[in-house]
């Protein structure tokens, strides 16, 4: 099967990006995906996304992981799949589509490399540990952490990924540390097993977390440096419930190819 591919990054988070209107791609497998997202042997991504017709929405997102599987919500994936939408001349300026976890708006800025993504609403935040466990379209662990630029997150997050709490539906693991009027923020990737540059959901599950551990109510702006780049997350807290939350940053066309698979 030959494939149009394009490649995307929005703060480091990488994807491949196939235009499947026409359906061309059918019950692509496993190995197939991982394939493509294969740094050495293909063209190399911590995700794949597909961008298929949805009756009632511009257009609908479906996400895989970086290994095959296909994966729950993806932040930045989808500012990125928003970009490519607006590139394919699918959307203009604004956007309703459907992912895995549900609707989403989008608002993408004139030059069209800048991306706010509406997520979903968030109710629930656990405790383990001192850790806060909360999903935000995909499952997030988050813990404050000392020293994070020297920090082990590959060899730490992999094993709190693989404890026997979460070794079999996996979570996303995020350390982070107070800088500036915002956090720095490192993630361990479950689907990639790996550290990425970026993770959009995991952004977001860090903002709502550390509101909740600060006590900050109403209308809040948080400002997050990761190894890729710079993201905003803006939302409302009333104290019971996280709504409005926008997840904004970069989100660019870094080449494109085709690919024989
Ligand atoms: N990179 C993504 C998260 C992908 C989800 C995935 N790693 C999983 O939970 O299966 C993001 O920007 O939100």
């Amino acid at each position: 099967m030959k494939l149009n591919f394009f490649k995307y990054q929005g703060a480091g988070n990488d994807f491949v990006l196939i235009d499947n209107r026409d359906n061309t791609v059918q019950n692509i497998d496993k190995e197939q995906v991982a394939l493509l997202c294969d740094r050495r042997f293909g063209i190399g991504g911590d995700g794949l996304m597909l961008l298929e017709k949805e009756p009632g929405f511009d257009f609908k997102m479906v996400y895989y992981n970086a290994d095959g599987n296909e994966g729950s919500m993806c932040g930045n994936g989808g500012r990125c799949i928003v970009a490519f939408a607006k590139h394919l001349g699918v959307i203009t300026y604004t956007t309703k589509f459907l992912a895995t976890d549900g609707v989403h708006h989008a608002k993408i800025s004139d030059g069209g490399e800048w991306v706010s993504l509406q997520m979903i609403d968030v109710e629930e935040i656990n405790k383990d540990g001192e850790a806060f466990v909360l999903n935000t379209g995909s499952p997030h662990y988050v813990k404050t952490a000392a020293d994070l630029a020297v920090k082990d997150v590959y060899n730490e997050g992999r094993a709190i990924r693989n404890n026997t709490t979460y070794k079999q539906e996996g979570i996303n693991v995020n350390f982070v540390e107070p800088e500036g009027d915002g956090f720095f923020v490192r993630t361990f990737e479950r689907g990639v097993e790996n550290e990425t540059y970026a993770c959009g959901t995991g952004v977001t599950a860090v903002a709502l977390a550390m509101a909740k551990k600060n006590g900050q109510f109403g209308t809040i702006n948080t400002p997050i440096r990761v190894l890729g780049g710079n993201i905003n997350i803006r939302f409302d807290h009333d104290g019971e419930r996280f709504s409005n939350i926008f997840l904004e940053g970069p989100a660019k066309l870094v080449f494109e190819g085709q690919i024989e698979i």
